[in-house]
């Protein structure tokens, strides 16, 4: 049933959408199905989205057509053969806000403008590009509590444009009992900052949280002791349930309180796997601990691979709007994930308070940032070509093989990665940077594949020989 002449409306312009705040906007590509029109298919999105569904219902009166989503904006063509471009304005009240204050909640927001429309029939392929999020719903968000500014804080540096934050992510991903796993903490934190959960680490049988977060504690204030540097660990809180996140929280606050560190201690959500829900309790919880968002298994939705789900930046807003402190954001190409340079976006989107997406200019209205954190792949030799394409290095990233496959040390490979942000600030030549810095120059000795393919020549210059 073509339902375009309820659900389409071409004469609307997005600059007056836009002016008028009402509406949350957002840009598709839809490929129909055979058989099916563009705009009637594009109609009917809209009607699975907001009032509507396949046929009409006798219980639609004239306020019901007046929260009608509405398509503003068809173009066929854009994409050739993997369909067009089609935009869709929903009304603000469409959404749900809290009974207790009013706040919006994401996974209502998620479920309606991505949700039923997802599984129709009629098309062959449906994926958010964009949305556009008027003020009067941003700042009705919660945002996070915390930001990088706060670990910067407790490394001890400026809280604006504190720079890199060097760490990793303790490997094997599963598989160390807990006398390993705190000993390859301490020898990562001789030289990094930051050490995360790999995100399925939790309470393994051969890896007890109740053994290992006691170990892990005693082992920072060791290294802090024997550094005199401050250090962070980001631990795994993710759970099915409210009351159980709530007890691996308090329980690994609990233990690094007991060395005054419950500062340092960030905490590590799979934010994609626990949905908003997972993610909101860790940030209303906890609100003074920086909410690490791991988005593993978010490639189904946002893979470039796919004709449907949503384009990653999509999901970073979401992130934001949600309250993460820091998500992952990829490697922008420079890692093992897939991604490309052009990814800046997905950061500035992060950090910035206003910030120009594929098809909208967002403003977040001094909702706090969220951190890029850049993770996958990442080593010593890959990040000043990473920092030259992003423009800044005021991220945490995290280098699990980086670090733990230096051949010196995990400490050799924390501090690698450390100077290899040095170098790219000081503007150096990283081949000269090397002759000064030995652990940078054994990356290139570590990643031999990488130093090839970046520096061709880096062999006869630094007088390594196979
Ligand atoms: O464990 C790692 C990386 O380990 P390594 O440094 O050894 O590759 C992270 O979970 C992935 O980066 C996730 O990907 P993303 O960050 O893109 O979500
Ligand atoms: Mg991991």
């Amino acid at each position: 049933m073509d339902q375009s002449n309820r659900y389409a409306d071409l004469t609307l312009s997005e600059e007056k959408l836009i002016a008028d705040g009402n509406h949350l906007l957002v840009a598709y590509r839809l490929k129909p199905a055979a058989g099916y029109g563009f705009l009637e298919v594009a109609a009917h999105v809209a009607a699975e989205s907001s009032t509507g569904t396949n046929v009409e219902v006798s219980t639609t009166d004239d306020f019901t057509r007046g929260v009608d989503a509405l398509v503003y904006e068809v173009d066929e063509a854009a994409f050739g053969d993997k369909g067009g471009l089609m935009k869709i304005a929903y009304p603000v009240d469409l959404f749900d806000p809290n009974l207790i204050d009013g706040h919006y909640n994401v996974s209502h927001m998620w479920s309606l403008i991505l949700g039923n429309n997802q599984g129709m029939g009629d098309h062959e392929g449906l994926r958010m590009l964009d949305f556009l999020v008027p003020e009067k719903m941003v700042k009705k968000f919660d945002g996070p509590a915390t930001d990088i500014s706060d670990l910067w804080r407790v490394l001890g540096r400026p809280e604006v444009d504190g720079g890199y934050i060097a760490g990793t992510i303790i490997k094997p991903k599963l598989g160390l009992r807990p006398e390993p796993f705190a000993k390859a903490c301490y020898d990562f934190w001789l030289g990094g900052d930051f050490i995360k959960n790999d995100e399925p680490q939790a309470n393994q049988p051969f890896c007890p949280m109740e053994t290992v977060i006691p170990m892990v504690a005693e082992t920072m204030d060791r290294a802090q002791q024997e550094t005199g540097e401050a250090k962070l660990f980001s631990a795994n809180v993710t759970a099915d349930f409210h009351e159980e996140m709530i007890k691996r929280g308090e329980y690994i606050l609990g233990e690094f309180a007991k060395y005054g560190n419950e500062k340092h201690v960030a905490f590590l959500v799979d934010g994609f796997v626990t949905g908003p829900a997972g993610v909101t309790t860790a940030r209303r919880n906890f609100p003074d601990t920086y909410l690490h968002f791991h988005r593993a298994g978010h490639g189904a939705l946002t893979s470039y691979k796919s004709p449907m789900g949503m384009d990653p930046l999509c999901y970073m807003k979401l992130a934001r709007l949600m309250g993460a402190s820091g998500i992952h954001t990829g490697t922008m190409g420079y890692g093992k994930m897939e991604g490309h340079g052009d990814e800046r976006v997905l950061a500035y989107m992060l950090e910035r308070d206003e910030c120009q997406g594929h098809y909208f200019y967002q403003k977040w209205y001094g909702m706090k940032p969220t951190t890029p954190i850049i993770s996958g792949g990442m080593n010593a030799l890959r990040l000043p070509g990473f920092f030259e394409n992003l423009g800044h290095g005021n991220v945490i990233n995290t280098c699990g093989g980086g670090s733990f496959g230096h051949i010196d040390s995990p400490a050799a490979g924390g501090t690698s990665l450390g100077q290899a942000y040095e170098c790219w600030k000081t503007g150096a030549d990283p081949i000269e940077y090397a002759k000064e810095h030995p652990e940078f120059a054994r990356a290139f000795e570590s990643f031999p594949g990488d130093a090839d393919k970046l520096f061709p020549d880096w062999r006869e210059k630094l007088g390594v020989h196979k």
